[in-house]
């Protein structure tokens, strides 16, 4: 069954990991697929490729999510070139893991700026087009397990997720009157780009997947059943909802 046939669906970051198995997804269930994009054409270009040859049609924008302006240009660009905006998966972040006590005051204000600020611009800005169109959306924001428990070396990050977790709450109720939902999902350990690094220490990574009842860590095509059932009319009486997507990591205590 194809769940999003003939919506269009704006992913941000959506050129790797998450985001890019998030855009795929959606063109693989129907979608008309627009995705931002940080930095990498090529990347970006072999996702387009990607969800052409799934028969859908595909959009790449360049810019970074931290400006307002991106916003605003992305779901313009979006409207002209597909007509109208029926979801926005705001997943765009970075995660770069450094200790609490010597946090460069850079690092902290960019991981803000670009997870917090840029899902902020990016969900309001899709919300005005939906309004305007007047018949309802779904927005689907990223967080993360980390908007529930702590990371040492993530004093910066874990706050812009669960402050992601709770942009949604809050928009949930400031746009339910509009027939648009708003949900996360909230991803635990997935093997990408973001966490290469750290995940490089094989101790790390074991320790990470013992963790996992579900005895391996997540890959990002874990997330696109979550991502395409909030963003369908399968989840229409689901809003202001967060799906940990984690393999049973968070409940696992002892
Ligand atoms: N990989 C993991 O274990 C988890 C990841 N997440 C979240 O998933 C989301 C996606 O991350 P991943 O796919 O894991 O890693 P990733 O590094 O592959 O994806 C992040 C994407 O965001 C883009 N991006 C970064 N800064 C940007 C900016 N200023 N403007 C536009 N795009 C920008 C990157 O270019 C990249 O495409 C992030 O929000 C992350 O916090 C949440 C929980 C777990
Ligand atoms: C980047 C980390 O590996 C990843 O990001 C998250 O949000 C998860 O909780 C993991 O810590």
């Amino acid at each position: 069954m194809r769940l999003l046939e003939g919506k269009t669906v704006l992913v941000t970051g959506g050129s790797t990991g998450i985001g890019r198995a998030a855009a795929i997804g959606a063109a693989q269930h129907g979608a008309n697929v627009a995705i931002n994009y940080a930095s990498s054409d090529d990347k970006a270009a072999s996702c387009i490729a990607e969800i052409e040859a799934l028969g859908q049609k595909g959009l790449a924008v360049k810019g970074d999510v931290a400006l307002p302006e991106t916003a605003s240009d992305f779901v313009a660009q979006a409207v002209d070139a597909f007509g109208r905006v029926d979801v926005m998966v705001s997943n765009a972040g970075i995660c770069p893991f450094h200790a609490f006590l010597d946090m460069p005051a850079e690092t902290f204000e960019r991981t803000q700026r670009v997870n917090m600020h840029g899902a902020y611009y990016m969900c309001q800005a899709a919300a005005r087009q939906m309004v305007a169109q007047g018949d309802g959306g779904a927005i689907v924001a990223v967080s993360s397990i980390s908007a529930l428990v702590g990371g040492e070396y993530q004093t910066h990050y874990t706050p812009t997720k669960a402050g992601v977790h709770s942009l949604m709450q809050s928009a949930a109720i400031a746009l339910g009157r509009h027939g648009i939902r708003c949900n996360s999902v909230l991803p635990g350990t997935i093997l990408t780009e973001i966490n290469k690094d750290d995940l490089a220490d094989a101790d790390k990574r074991r320790y990470m997947e013992s963790r996992t009842p579900l005895g391996r860590l997540g890959q990002p095509e874990d997330l696109i059943g979550p991502i395409v059932f909030l963003a369908s009319d399968m989840a229409a009486y689901v809003t202001g909802a967060a799906l940990l997507v984690d393999g049973g990591m968070f409940v696992n205590l002892q």
